[in-house]
This record gives structure tokens, sequence and C-alpha cells, in this order.
């Protein structure tokens, strides 16, 4: 049975008179513990997917629910981690991990609170920075600082945007691996937004493009049918890999270039014709010492 259901849902910005429509119709099952990711080009509408799933976004018609139940607001059985990492400022490391598990442990004791904090800022290998505010950290930092406030919530489902996007190869390549443990082993479910073909086959059961916004959607699935763990060494020989990531890549292009079809490229003019048009006839001496027209762009 689905844990998160999305039913013909569409989400529009703006007045009545110029609604802008940036996702169209969508239609989404995720099963308990599975782990899908959302593939889209920038300003397809990922992020406005992920607050909807997240309970921040209303759907404008349509409905998303969670174990079967509407869901009208935020809850801490969906946990969701923003792209732009959204620390509290005036915060360290440490008291920004420790504010949200205190939000929905309220009655944790102090040294178990601050237990729990080091664990999952230790984690994301930040325990060399638990005193550090924000403005203090690195943007791969902040994001990692993010993903363990966000796991720290221990939610039934991650709702990841991006989690991975500011962080250097190596860094990225362990938080990978991270989630994917946290999701194996807690037996969690797992939406996980990335622009990388080669992190959505290497993480994911599923994954679903969203097409080019406006009024963008989800179009089929790819199945990953790839034994796990998946060895990220060996993935660029294997052959389901290689399949996957250039059917995905070049469908990717292909909504690219659909999307520009009748757009930018070619102006289309609009259908008049001059009502007659004749060049005005110089005289000889005109020719010979022309009078310089003053231009209005460039008199100074
Ligand atoms: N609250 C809002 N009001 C009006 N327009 C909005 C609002 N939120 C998002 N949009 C518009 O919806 C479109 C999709 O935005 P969204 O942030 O969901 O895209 P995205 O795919 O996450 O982009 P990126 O990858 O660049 O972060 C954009 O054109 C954006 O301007």
């Amino acid at each position: 049975m689905a844990i998160l259901e999305v039913n013909n849902a569409s989400v529009s910005f703006g007045p009545i008179s110029n609604r802008y429509e940036v996702l169209n119709d969508l239609n989404l099952k995720v099963e308990e513990n599975e782990f899908v990711a959302i593939i889209g080009f920038s300003g397809a509408g990922k992020s406005t997917l992920m607050s909807l799933l997240a309970g921040l976004q209303k759907a404008t018609s349509g409905k998303v629910l969670f174990k079967q139940k509407p869901i009208s607001e935020p809850r801490p059985d969906l946990g969701i981690m923003f792209q732009n990492y959204s620390l509290l400022p005036w915060l360290s490391v440490l008291d920004n991990v420790k504010i949200a598990i205190n939000a929905v442990q309220p009655k944790l004791s102090k040294s178990a609170l601050d237990e729990k904090a080091h664990h999952y800022v230790k984690m994301v290998k930040l325990d060399h920075a638990v005193d550090k505010k924000p403005q203090e950290l690195s943007g791969g930092m902040r994001q990692r600082a993010s993903l363990a406030r966000t796991l720290s919530l221990d939610p039934e489902v991650l709702l990841l945007d991006e989690p991975l996007s500011a962080l250097d190869a190596l860094t990225r390549s362990e938080l990978q691996d991270q989630i994917l443990n946290i999701w194996e082993k807690n037996k969690r479910t797992v939406v996980m937004i990335t622009n990388d073909v080669d992190e959505a086959v290497l993480m994911a059961d599923r994954i679903i493009p969203l097409t080019m916004g406006p009024a963008a959607t989800l179009s089929d699935e790819f199945k990953v049918n790839m034994e796990r763990p998946r060895n990220r060494h060996t993935l660029n020989d294997h052959p389901e890999f290689m399949r996957l990531k250039s059917e995905i890549t070049a469908f990717m292009m292909g909504l690219n270039q659909e999307s520009k079809k009748g757009t930018g490229d070619v102006i289309p003019m609009p259908k008049v014709k001059p009502k007659s048009f004749s060049l005005p006839v110089m005289s000889p001496t005109f020719k010979q010492n022309p009078v310089p027209v003053k231009n209005s762009s460039n008199v100074a």
C-alpha cells in the first residue's frame, strides 16, 4: 500500500487573471521503504513538488495523501531537507540539530538530547564544527548540517531536495552511502530530487523524470533493476547501469529539445505589410558631400 500518494495534483500561483501553472496533473505512488528519485531541470518545479509532498504547499487541485489521509500541514514524520539549507543563523550546528530533535521529542533529557544531536552531527562528519554558526560554514558543510537536522527527526519519509548538490565528489559519495545506509537499516521511505543521473541510478529503485515547466508533470518511470548493495566502483561497467544512464540522459535531452520548440530561437514576425515604400532620390551634391545626420542615440 502506498505510504505517499499524489492524485491528479496541480499547483498554480498568481491571481486568476494571470495564473502561472507550475505543476500539472501529477500522479505518484510511493510504496513503504521505497527509494524514489525525481529528476528534472532547473526551474521545472522540483522544489514545489517537494513542498507539496511535505504539506508546505497546498495543491490547487487534486490530492496528496500520507497513509491514505490528506496532508494538510507539515508533519514530523515527513522530514524535508531543503536545497537552501534553511539553518537558523544564530544557532551553532549542534544547536540547529538539537532544536529540531526537541521539537519532536520535547521530553528527552538534556544528556540524551546532547548525545542524539552529536550522533547525527558525527554521521555527516561535522563533529569538528559543532560550535560553528551557519555563516562560518562552507556550502557543503551547511548542506551536511541540514541533512543531520532532517535525519535527527527520524522521519518515516525522507524528502530530500537536491541534498548533495553543493558537495565535492568525495563527500558526495560518502553521504550517498550514509543516506543509503539509513534507508536500508532503518526501513525508511525516501523521495530524493537530483539532477545527477548517475546518483539517481546508484541510489534509487525508480527514477521519475519531471518534464520541463511551466505545467510540468511526471513522466513514465525508469525502474532500476540492479541488485543491492550497488558497488559504485564497478557501476560504470554494469550493463544495466550503462543502459539506464544512456536511456535517461537521452530522454532528458529530448525533454529539453521539446521545450525549446517554438520558443526563443525564432521570433515570429507580425503579419503586416508597409503601405508604400520608396527611396528618396538623392541630389548629386548630397552624394558628393553628405551632411552628417545627427542620431539622438549617439549625441553626447
Ligand atoms: N510561491 C511562488 N509564487 C510564484 N511562483 C513560484 C512560487 N514558487 C515557485 N514558483 C515558480 O515556480 C517555478 C518552479 O520553481 P521551483 O523552485 O519549484 O523549481 P525547481 O525545479 O526546484 O528549480 P531549481 O532547480 O532551480 O531550484 C519557477 O518558475 C518559480 O518562479
